[in-house]
């Protein structure tokens, strides 16, 4: 099959003003299938962003590419919502014309986009909220209209760097559980970059783990958990197994 990611020996350098060029991505080889769940962990500065922003179009590669349904990436496309740690809504509109906003710009007629925008505002159980200003919400609910809106638009892939890194424990074990549910039923292809090793196991069908200096892939765990993933998973002992191994991987890669 062919996959909807693939990354093909990618490398990133960046230029310091009167220093050697600094490496933050080497040689990264990774295929990501269609519809599949993957999630990337690694230390901090290990190219996690790096990758996700050169997969987004937002960052050219130094070396390599990335190809997207066989195609090289060379900016930004439809077809790959990115969802960042910022909420990013627009302040002035209310949630609603927030998640219409992406289809008012691909021209979807109006009657389509508040049937479109309402669905996935449901999804995310914002409904009450609809009509109310971003300033007006929690940070998890402006992260839920964020998700809202990246969906709204129907890409078939979410690039999601951090994106429940600023929450509270409780609300980001809801949106995790959310968002898992909506990727089983609108099957997107997704890559979602996190600090929190449970969080990396919980989502995943593979966690990709990182290593720093340079920047490079350093292991996959493949996680065989059953869909969809439950309360009881994560008390399960092979959860903490798995747990037990990204983490390694992560914090002591030298003996793994
Ligand atoms: N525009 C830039 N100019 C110079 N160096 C950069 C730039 N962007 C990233 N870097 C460097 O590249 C390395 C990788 O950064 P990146 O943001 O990809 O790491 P990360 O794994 O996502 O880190 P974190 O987990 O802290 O978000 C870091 O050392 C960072 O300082």
């Amino acid at each position: 099959m062919t996959p909807k990611i693939s990354f093909q020996n990618v490398s990133k350098s960046f230029d310091l003003a009167g220093q050697a060029a600094f490496t933050a991505l080497q040689n990264l080889d990774l295929d990501i299938e269609d519809g599949e769940f993957i999630t990337v962990v690694g230390p901090s500065g290990c190219g996690k962003s790096t990758a996700m922003n050169i997969a987004a179009g937002l960052t050219p590669p130094s070396s390599g590419q990335v190809l997207v349904d066989s195609t090289p990436v060379k900016g930004p496309g439809p077809e790959r919502g990115v969802i960042f740690q910022q909420y990013a809504l627009f302040p002035w509109l209310t949630v609603r014309q927030n998640v219409e906003f992406g289809l008012q710009i691909s021209g979807r007629p109006k009657d389509e986009r508040r049937s479109i925008a309402d669905h996935f505002i449901e999804l995310v159980g914002l409904t009450d909220f609809a009509d109310a200003l971003p300033k007006m919400l929690s940070g998890g609910m402006k992260q839920r209209c964020a998700i809202a809106r990246a969906y709204a638009v129907n890409p078939k892939i979410l690039l999601m760097d951090e994106p429940f890194g600023a929450l509270d424990a409780l609300t980001r074990v809801q949106l995790q559980d959310q968002l898992l549910s909506m990727w089983s039923k609108e099957r997107r292809t997704v890559m979602f970059i996190t600090h929190d090793v449970d969080e990396a196991v919980y989502l995943a069908s593979r966690v990709i783990v990182m290593a720093a200096r340079p920047g490079r892939l350093h292991k996959i765990i493949p996680v065989d958990l059953p869909f969809p993933r439950t309360e009881e998973m994560r008390l399960s002992s092979q959860f903490s197994a798995l747990r037990n191994e990204v983490w390694r991987a992560v914090y002591h890669p030298a003996s793994n």
